[in-house]
């Protein structure tokens, strides 16, 4: 049981708990016995037996060295999280299938799957809303952000960011952004001069443990500051570069986390945010409605179409597509809640990939002539990946896939860890190489996608992700 607690220490006053939680250890980069230092990052660990000792430090192969603090501390009381059993048949199933597909890499995903307190999470700003605070809150909790402005510069609407913004940047690979850029407002197209918004910058934090920021309660007439997330969800967002004033269609958008993205990264003209079930469209609609501020939610349209069908009725509207499909979900499939549900769900796996081709050929046909579709999955799944890609550019000859490789595996992989598609899916077991190696890797090979694996230390994904530009 990992989880991370910041506790604050003011001078010659006992420990004050700032989030309820008990057995602590203090981070490694923290110096424990600085009576000067205000603010304890620490963070609460598992043990078999807390010690009734003040302080006993040990050594965790995460991170570091540890203390406990002892049931002295009143303040500091015990709760242990719910632990989640995994569902034997789907780990079966997918310990068939990603050994063959994912070589090496699978046994160490496989151990970061089976152990949900090693979970990452990232917490992605709202720039629709003050973040003063919270940005300082986490930094002060160790968080940093996961965009380098390099990246920043490159993917978010990148040519409205004003040179200054940059150069505020440190110059080097930074994980410091300047949170003012938040408050500016800009005017959005000459069109509308009434739209003013704060300017686009796409702000996620990211800490190096398992630290799960509280999720922000609803606040009547407010909107929420911050939305947390697997931090590889925005790498389709990113792939999708969504540029100001461009239509959007999100073609399977509940509960909307990469909807609201989008909306981060750019400010299109429309953003049709589609959904056939009735239950998780509410979902998506009272995420817009608690994130996005009224001149912008007039601007998303939220439609319930079967998107197999969207193609068809609206073909050649939109200048971006994401198609971040439904899939075989392998972080919730894993925890199956009994034997029965898992076997109906492996069963429900074998129809996917048809929809999910059906789904992209759809957006395929829903984009513009030179518009991109980006495709994306939370499998490790090939069979729903790269094979359905591939099934798809086999028959849409005006289709291009396009290489994410060198524009997002290679400058993110400080972050993730990434691996080329597997042509094939399954058929020829193959090595898995994390950086792409000369002469190794065909240029077919990165185009099909790029998939994160989670790793210890790098928990993000699974994420799949294909970039597919429609020929003019
Ligand atoms: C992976 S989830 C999307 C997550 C969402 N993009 C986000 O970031 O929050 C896939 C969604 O596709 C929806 N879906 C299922 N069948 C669909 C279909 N035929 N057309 C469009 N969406 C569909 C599911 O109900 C589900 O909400």
């Amino acid at each position: 049981m990992y989880i991370y607690e910041t506790l604050r220490r003011k001078e010659n006053q006992p420990f004050v708990r700032w989030n309820q939680r008990k057995t602590f250890r203090v981070d490694g980069r923290t110096d424990f016995t600085n009576q000067s230092c205000s603010t304890w990052r620490i963070i609460c660990f598992k043990t078999p037996k807390p010690t009734p000792t003040a302080l006993c430090w040990s050594v965790n192969c995460h991170t570091g060295p540890e203390a406990v603090l002892g049931a002295h501390h009143n303040q500091v009381t015990k709760r242990r999280r719910k632990e989640r059993s995994s569902c034997q048949l789907v780990l079966e199933r997918f310990d068939q299938q990603y050994s063959q597909e994912l070589g090496d890499l699978w046994s160490s995903a496989r151990a970061v799957l089976l152990d949900p307190h090693s979970w990452q999470y990232g917490v992605m700003l709202n720039r629709f809303t003050t973040v003063t605070g919270i940005t300082q809150t986490l930094q002060s909790q160790g968080f940093s952000t996961l965009l380098p402005c390099a990246a920043v510069s490159k993917y978010q609407a990148g040519s409205l960011l004003p040179p200054d913004y940059i150069s505020k940047c440190p110059p080097n690979d930074s994980l410091l952004q300047p949170d003012s850029t938040s408050h500016e407002l800009c005017q959005d197209f000459q069109s509308e001069p009434s739209l003013s918004l704060p300017r686009p910058t796409l702000q996620c934090y990211i800490h190096p443990y398992p630290l799960r920021f509280p999720s922000q309660a609803h606040r009547p007439g407010q909107l929420k500051q911050y939305y947390l997330l697997n931090a590889a969800s925005l790498l389709p967002v990113l792939a999708l570069q969504v540029r100001d004033g461009e239509k959007v269609l999100d073609l399977c958008s509940a509960p909307g986390g990469k909807a609201l993205a989008i909306t981060q990264c750019a400010t299109p003209a429309l953003l049709c945010c589609n959904e056939p079930d009735p239950h998780r469209r509410d979902w998506l609609a009272k995420t817009l409605e608690s994130f996005l501020p009224q001149s912008l939610i007039s601007r998303v349209i939220v439609s319930a179409q079967d998107g197999r069908s969207f193609g068809q009725s609206e073909a050649g509207t939109y200048d971006k597509v994401l198609v971040d499909a439904p899939c075989s979900n392998d972080r919730s499939w894993l925890y199956s809640c009994s034997s029965q549900q898992g076997e109906q769900r492996l069963k429900e796996r074998a129809k996917l990939p048809a929809l999910q081709a059906q789904l992209l050929r759809s957006a395929l046909s829903a984009v513009r002539p030179g518009g991109a579709v980006v495709y994306s999955t939370c499998t490790l799944s090939s069979s729903e990946n790269c094979a359905v890609v591939e099934t798809v550019l086999n028959d849409c000859p005006e289709a291009d896939p396009e290489d994410l490789w060198e524009e997002i595996a290679i400058p993110l992989a400080k972050y993730f860890t990434f691996s080329p598609a597997h042509p094939g899916h399954g058929q020829t077991p193959h090595k898995p190489s994390l950086q792409p190696q000369n002469g190794t890797l065909s240029p077919y090979r990165h185009r099909l996608g790029i998939l994160v694996v989670p790793q210890p230390g790098k928990t993000w994904g699974p994420m799949f992700l294909s970039r597919i530009r429609r020929r003019k």
